[in-house]
């Protein structure tokens, strides 16, 4: 524990400098607190004006799947650190400029095993042997078939490279079989057409771990329980109620994973429980979209523990505040000029908190805001959020 840090002043030969690859709202508060830090901090995404690059010193436009402009932007721009915000990175890129001597977060390989479904879970169901869904990998019509018959029906299908249930769906009978197929080929991000068919866990509840990965060791939040839409994220709650037996194997499990992919950094750690039996599901090298929970329920959040753990920091405790919960504002339509109202009397409520991601358009449907409130339980600060979330009048114009 006596790694040296020193940060430097930043826009001078001295400073401390990061990129972030990816500016979506996760990234947007990991700025903000390397801002506290007066670290200099470079943001890209691939449209203008994205959150992160909102409050960062300053940014590029450009393709996360643009290797060669990455390495150009990153060559240049000589960062301490490279931060990946998003799964869907030219990570061959990643690994080269780790060789040449760039610190990726957590490491190079830790993102690249992650953004492909595939790479992590043939580590964690096969290397680590830990217990996950079934599951088979396919990558043309006929395989597919042929691993829904294995697997069985209800199963899950998604692209191996997507995110926030982009291209996921459930298969309950041969009828859904096309549809599965072509919306998973839609929702891929990036240019693969493999997929993932997983037996669909008939889980009590499903956690996120997050799990930090620091100089003085490996640490955990309280877990987080959350509940999805189609694969996307809703309202989320910390802590969720679990058996000593359930979160101990939670821990362990999350540990052994983070430790074989390595690096300093949080993790969100999925995992599915029914009863006393915990089921690893995926994982996020970096803060996770439910546990932007940890804004109102702990001192340092999930972004600064990220941060603390990025620059050698020290992390001695993490300080929770009681039972918290967060419920998102979703936006659907089109526009350019979306507008939020009714804030009055959504603050009004004693222990609320929102976030407006500063998102410049919606086309579709789009993640724009949270609403944050902490109570006597999990329970009632869920009702909280939940009211606040929904009380927010949205506009498009
Ligand atoms: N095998 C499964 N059985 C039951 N439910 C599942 C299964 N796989 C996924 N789900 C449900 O779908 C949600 C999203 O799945 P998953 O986390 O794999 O997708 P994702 O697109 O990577 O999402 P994100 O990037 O937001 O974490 C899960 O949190 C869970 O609610
Ligand atoms: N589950 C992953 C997740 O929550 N990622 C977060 O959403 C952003 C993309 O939002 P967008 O699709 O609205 O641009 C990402 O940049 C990241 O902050
Ligand atoms: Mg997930």
């Amino acid at each position: 524990m006596s790694t040296k840090v020193v940060l430097g002043t930043k826009f001078s030969p001295s400073a401390t400098k990061v990129i972030l690859l990816g500016s979506g709202e996760l990234g947007k508060e990991v700025v903000i607190e390397f801002q506290r830090y007066g670290v200099e901090v470079i943001a890209v995404d691939s449209y203008e004006n994205a959150p992160a690059m909102q409050v960062a010193d300053r940014s590029y436009v450009a393709s996360m799947l643009d290797g060669e402009r990455l390495a150009e932007i990153i060559r240049n721009e000589k960062p301490d650190y490279i931060i990946p915000e998003v799964e869907a990175i030219a990570t061959d890129k990643l690994l080269d400029l780790e060789k040449e001597g760039f610190h990726v977060i957590p490491t190079a390989n830790a993102t690249q095993l992650t953004m492909n479904r595939e790479g992590i879970r043939t580590l964690a169901a096969e290397e680590l042997k830990l217990s996950t869904s079934p599951y088979k990998f396919s990558g043309s019509k006929e395989a597919f078939k042929n691993a829904i018959n294995e697997i069985g029906f209800p199963c899950v299908v998604k692209p191996i490279m997507s995110s926030s249930g982009k291209g996921q769906s459930v298969v309950k009978s041969a009828a859904d079989i096309d549809y599965a197929w072509n919306y998973a080929m839609d929702g891929a991000r990036g240019n693969s057409d493999r997929v993932i068919v997983e037996g669909f866990v008939d889980f009590d509840y499903e956690i996120t771990l997050l799990t930090i990965s620091h100089v003085g060791g490996v640490s955990f939040c309280e877990p987080i329980g959350h509940r999805q839409e189609g694969g996307d994220y809703q309202e989320s709650w910390q802590p969720q109620v679990m058996s000593e037996k359930a979160l101990a194997e939670a821990q362990h499990i999350a540990k052994t994973v983070v430790e074989a992919l390595g690096g300093r950094g949080l993790f969100g750690v999925e995992f599915f429980v029914k009863n006393d039996t915990v089921y690893f599901s995926e994982l996020s090298p970096r803060p996770h979209d439910t546990g932007m929970v940890t804004m109102i329920s702990q001192d340092m959040s999930e972004f600064a523990l990220h941060v603390r753990a990025i620059l050698g920091l020290p992390i001695p405790n993490i300080k929770f505040h009681g039972p918290s919960a967060s419920s998102v504002i979703m936006v659907k339509g089109e526009s350019k000029q979306v507008a939020f109202s009714n804030l009055t009397e959504v603050l009004s409520e004693p222990d609320t908190q929102l976030r407006l991601f500063g998102k410049p358009e919606v086309a579709g449907e789009r993640r724009m805001g949270v609403c944050l409130a902490r109570a006597n339980s999990a329970e009632e600060a869920r009702e909280k959020a939940n009211k606040a979330s929904s009380s927010v009048v949205v506009k498009l114009k």
